[in-house]
């Protein structure tokens, strides 16, 4: 399923004061082929949208299409069905065979590999995408852009003299010296230590938010895309499944892929009764009510459990026994099994250190409740 369209020319304004949002990006119903009609698409029918600023982060399992749409924005892959518009203009169309070549897109990219000239100083680097600009204008623009990344000392060094992070913070400013209608990311920071990734991630966003540029970044890493995105896609089989806050991807998954893929959590076998409004879902743990349920499934259904959503407490008569615990520092992640058979997951603060088989009292405090067809 894809995420909801947004307006065509101008988005919504956000409440309060801020100012309308321009649309820059609109990716229209994108299929991508490798092979012949016969293969399945790399890419199929994916529809989103970014409004100018707006940071877009692309996430989903290895081989699910992520590399490729990113590709066929840039211009490396042809289309074989849809459209891509960037501010206003239409950059490729199948239907019209326009494929615009990729210098002309005003598109800058950043791979995983810095794959910065090591024959050039690091100014001579950022400069590259300024050809054709007067000398002063091109050295104040790298002066501008090397104290943006924070490596104003390092402008007259070779690129293998810097740190792994030092050469992405380069090639992140090269891309945008020549001023990107849009940016492209492809895990930049995979090659790169857990914590220094964290740092850049938020460093990133900073400097994006800062030059208020426009750009949709590929990651496997959740934490990452929480931490960068305004926007999530999670891509499932070459489908933009639900494209949507972080916030509404874990409360409000719109698929069972999307309910699996982000966060911890099970499905538990339920009967969904009642009516708009006041829906009621009969749980092993209790009943669950939720005003704002969405989409609900009447009847016989599976329901959402997330780690989160149970809570331990000894006062509780639901007891549940302890079949695997890991510590995760503040907390603990038990699976536990009810006596009725059920297996849930709960976030428990880790002072409270039980042991393997020990059956511990829990209940359900669910805000969101997330309802899916029963499964076979
Ligand atoms: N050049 C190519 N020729 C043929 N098939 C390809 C090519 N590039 C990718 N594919 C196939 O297209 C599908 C999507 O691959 P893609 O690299 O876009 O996925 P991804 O989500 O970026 O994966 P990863 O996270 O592992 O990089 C996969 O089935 C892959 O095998």
């Amino acid at each position: 399923m894809n995420g909801p369209a947004l307006p065509r020319s101008l988005l919504k304004p956000e409440a309060g004061t801020s100012p309308p949002r321009v649309l820059a990006l609109a990716v229209e119903d994108l299929s991508l082929r490798y092979g012949g009609p016969a293969q399945p698409p790399a890419v199929d029918a994916v529809r989103f949208e970014l409004a100018a600023g707006e940071i877009g982060v692309l996430i989903g399992p290895s081989g699910c299409g992520k590399t490729s749409l990113l590709r066929a924005i840039a211009g490396l892959e042809p289309l074989a069905a849809g459209r891509i518009v960037l501010d206003g203009r239409v950059i490729a169309e199948a239907a019209s065979r326009t494929q615009l070549p990729p210098e002309q897109r005003r598109i800058g990219m950043v791979f995983q590999d810095y794959a910065l000239f090591p024959h050039l100083t690091v100014a001579q680097n950022i400069a590259f995408g300024l050809h054709g600009r007067p000398r002063a204008s091109q050295k104040a623009r790298v002066a501008e852009l090397l104290d943006l990344v924070g490596l104003g000392h390092a402008a007259e060094r070779a690129p293998h003299e810097l740190s792994g992070g030092q050469q992405q913070r380069i090639a992140l400013a090269r891309a945008l010296a020549p001023q990107p209608a849009l940016l492209l990311l492809d895990e930049p920071f995979s090659s790169l230590d857990v914590d220094l990734r964290e740092r850049l991630a938020q460093e990133l966003r900073g400097i994006l938010k800062q030059t208020g540029t426009t750009a949709l970044f590929v990651t496997h890493d959740q934490l990452e895309a929480f931490a960068l995105g305004d926007v999530i896609g999670v891509m499932h089989q070459g489908r933009l499944a639900q494209w949507d806050s972080a916030y509404r991807l874990y409360h409000r998954p719109a698929t069972r892929f999307v309910a699996d893929f982000i966060g911890h959590g099970v499905f538990t076998p339920a009967r969904s009764e009642g009516g708009p409004g006041q829906w009621e879902v009969h749980t092993p743990l209790g009943v669950l009510r939720d005003a704002a349920i969405e989409g609900v499934c009447a009847g016989d259904c599976e329901v959402l459990l997330r780690a989160d959503d149970i809570v331990h407490d000894d006062a509780s008569p639901v007891k549940a026994c302890i079949e695997r615990k890991a510590f995760r520092g503040s907390e603990f992640l038990y699976t536990l099994r009810l006596a009725s058979g059920e297996q849930v997951l709960a976030h428990v603060p880790s002072h409270h250190d039980h042991h393997l088989g020990e059956w511990i009292g829990i209940r359900a405090e669910v805000d969101h409740v997330v309802t899916f067809p029963r499964e076979a």
